[in-house]
């Protein structure tokens, strides 16, 4: 039964980056604005490559692309300086809405991304890559441009190193697609529920609860599909995609995020009414805000616990926020 219903929505909602010409998106486009937006994280040595492809073969040759926009996410290296040098506009997320206050995270980076773009449409991409191609963003693009039932388009692709080839990372193999297949089936045909690439409309993400750290892209799916219904998803294949890869104890610190993003919906179930009702902070165990996450490491005594502070809280629907 869910298998069928998995195999249903992906026959409907995949499609492959080439499905659609330049000139097919830029007439679909027609008036909307796009944003690209580049949550960056001392990326310095590659937030350049990515910001000066996208503009080059996006807004100068073809005006697919309107602004590309990097929120540079609390770095303490050159992040900034690169993607201004590039041409891309850089806003520090702290520097956005002060009023607001500031969160550590990318999801943080991406919520404040809604008060400093003009996109009808905001195209999200990691500022890490180090294997891609600037049909990233068209290909996200087409079926948001060409479908009007679709509010978000994931992308997946194929991960050159990884044992299979469409094999998620570790935290899509051991904490996203197992807690998929126990809580929301509803998602089970998405190749991978945690790419970082993905693209969605304004009307639809700022009026989501958006968790300030690695949450973000699996708190936007359930969200939607509880919102709009899972067929207002798509995903698009984008061919091969490689970046840096994050050491074990720090993908801990992301999986026990999702897992409290996970917590906090069962608690309250989304909806659009549900979700800007939801207070910022959650209910039940993870209403702190943060949680600390215990981990071992070998130290001059033997071995030592290393106390991590992981950030749960959540950002409110970003048009609910005067
Ligand atoms: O506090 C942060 C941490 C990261 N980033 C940026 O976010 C992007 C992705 O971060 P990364 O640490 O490379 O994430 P991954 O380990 O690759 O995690 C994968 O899985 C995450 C959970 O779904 C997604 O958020 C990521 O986009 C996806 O690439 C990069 O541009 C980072 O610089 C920030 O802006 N702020
Ligand atoms: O997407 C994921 O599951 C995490 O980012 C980890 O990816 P990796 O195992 O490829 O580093």
């Amino acid at each position: 039964m869910v298998a069928d219903a998995a195999d249903g929505w992906f026959a409907r909602n995949t499609s492959h980056w080439d499905d659609w010409s330049l000139d097919e998106l830029v007439a679909a486009k027609g008036s909307q604005r796009v944003s690209l937006v580049v949550p960056a994280r001392n990326e310095a040595g590659t937030v350049g490559d990515v910001v000066t492809r996208v503009r080059e073969a996006l807004v100068d040759t073809v005006a697919l692309v309107d602004e590309v926009v990097v929120i540079d996410s609390d770095s303490t290296d050159a992040t900034y300086d690169v993607a201004s040098d590039a041409g891309a506009v850089v806003h520090r997320s702290a520097e956005v809405r002060p009023d607001l206050g500031s969160r550590p995270g990318k999801g943080e980076a991406m919520w404040k991304s809604l008060f400093v773009t003009s996109g009808d449409v905001l195209v999200f991409m990691d500022a890490d890559l180090t294997e891609w191609d600037t049909h990233f963003v068209p290909g996200l693009l087409g079926p948001l441009l060409t479908r009007p039932d679709v509010a978000l388009v994931k992308g997946f692709y194929e991960r050159p190193g990884a044992a299979g080839p469409y094999d998620g990372g570790r935290v899509t193999e051991l904490v996203a697609r197992p807690l998929i297949a126990l809580e929301h089936p509803e998602l089970a045909g998405l190749v991978q529920p945690l790419a970082g690439e993905w693209a969605v409309r304004r009307s639809l993400f700022e009026a989501l609860s958006v968790p300030v750290g690695y949450a973000v892209e699996l708190a936007a799916l359930i969200d939607t599909a509880a919102s709009l219904g899972v067929d207002a998803i798509a995903q698009v294949d984008l061919g091969r995609r490689d970046h840096s890869h994050q050491a074990l104890l720090d993908l801990g610190a992301m999986a026990t995020q999702i897992l409290a993003a996970m917590a906090s919906r069962r608690a309250t179930p989304a909806g659009f009414e549900t979700v800007a009702a939801r207070p910022p902070q959650p209910a039940g165990s993870v209403s702190r805000g943060e949680v600390v996450l215990r981990q071992y490491q070998p130290g001059p005594g033997g071995i030592t616990p290393v106390d991590r502070e992981v950030l749960t809280f959540e950002r409110p629907p970003a048009r609910s926020v005067a």
